[in-house]
């Protein structure tokens, strides 16, 4: 059966710099993968091809038509109210009640009138969501979008992503540099280092996800420790739903 997202052998380079290297990617419908990678590994760059906001260089992309993507920051337009920023380039959105039934998912019912520039970080993110979530994307594509966020909100909006993927189904693709957020969101994480995926993790622990479950720490410490990241405390546990991809 054909996955949703197929890419094969996807290359993308800067000037003389390779930044993505024949890259291979499937993700299948409602899957939720997160990837990491060090700050310039190119972990953006593959979200702005699958957004359809670059081109590849080469390889062969297939993806579903209607994709969604998120931000670090939430992009709304300051002289529309948030209701409006939403209803952007979706025809009758407004009329039909989706932009009600998105604001009210993201639990911003109460700020559907009010101008962007009066919401809180958070708020605005959840219109960014809102606005993304109207579109029924079947990919849904999140590039850092809790980084700016406060650690409480950002907490309330891991579990409202959660939620909502419960509830719509997306596949979802989201970038972070958070290893425990990849953690307690994922069905799937990748490493991207040096343009090539580096490991490749199916994480088959039940949700809620706690650091005190050993097996959840144990991979946030590996991943972390791929990362070169070293905690103080750092058991190294072999986590067997883990490969190592050699390149
Ligand atoms: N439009 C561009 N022109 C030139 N170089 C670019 C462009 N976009 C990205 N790059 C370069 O490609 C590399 C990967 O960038 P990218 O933003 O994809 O990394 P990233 O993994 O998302 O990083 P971060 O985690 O810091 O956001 C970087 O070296 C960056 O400078």
């Amino acid at each position: 059966m054909s996955a949703l997202v197929d890419i094969q052998g996807l290359s993308r380079s800067f000037g003389r710099s390779p930044v993505l290297d024949r890259i291979d990617l499937r993700i299948e419908a409602g899957e939720f993968v997160a990837l990491l990678g060090r700050s310039g590994s190119g972990k953006s760059t593959l979200l702005r091809v699958l957004a359809g906001l670059d081109e590849a260089d080469a390889g062969r992309v297939t993806l579903p038509k209607r994709r969604s993507i998120v931000f670090q920051e939430p992009r709304l337009m300051p002289w529309k109210s948030v209701a409006a920023n939403i209803a952007l380039g979706v025809p009758n959105a407004r009329a039909s009640g989706a932009v009600a039934l998105a604001l009210d998912d993201v639990e911003l019912s109460h700020r559907s009138e009010a101008w962007p520039l009066t919401l809180s970080g958070g708020e605005a993110q959840r219109a960014a969501l809102a606005r993304a979530l109207v579109r029924e994307p079947e990919l849904l594509l999140l590039d850092e979008p809790f980084a700016s966020l406060d650690a409480l909100t950002r907490l309330r909006m891991q579990g409202l992503v959660r939620e909502l993927w419960r509830k719509h189904q997306p596949a979802v693709l989201l970038v972070t540099h958070d290893v425990w957020e990849a953690v307690t969101l994922a069905d799937r994480i990748l490493v991207l280092e040096d343009g090539r995926f580096r490991r490749e993790v199916h994480v088959a622990l039940n949700h809620p996800r706690r650091r005190t479950d050993p097996h959840a720490a144990a991979l946030e410490a590996e991943l972390l420790a791929e990362l070169g990241v070293e905690q103080a405390d750092h058991h190294q546990h072999h986590n067997p739903h883990s490969e190592r991809i050699e390149p």
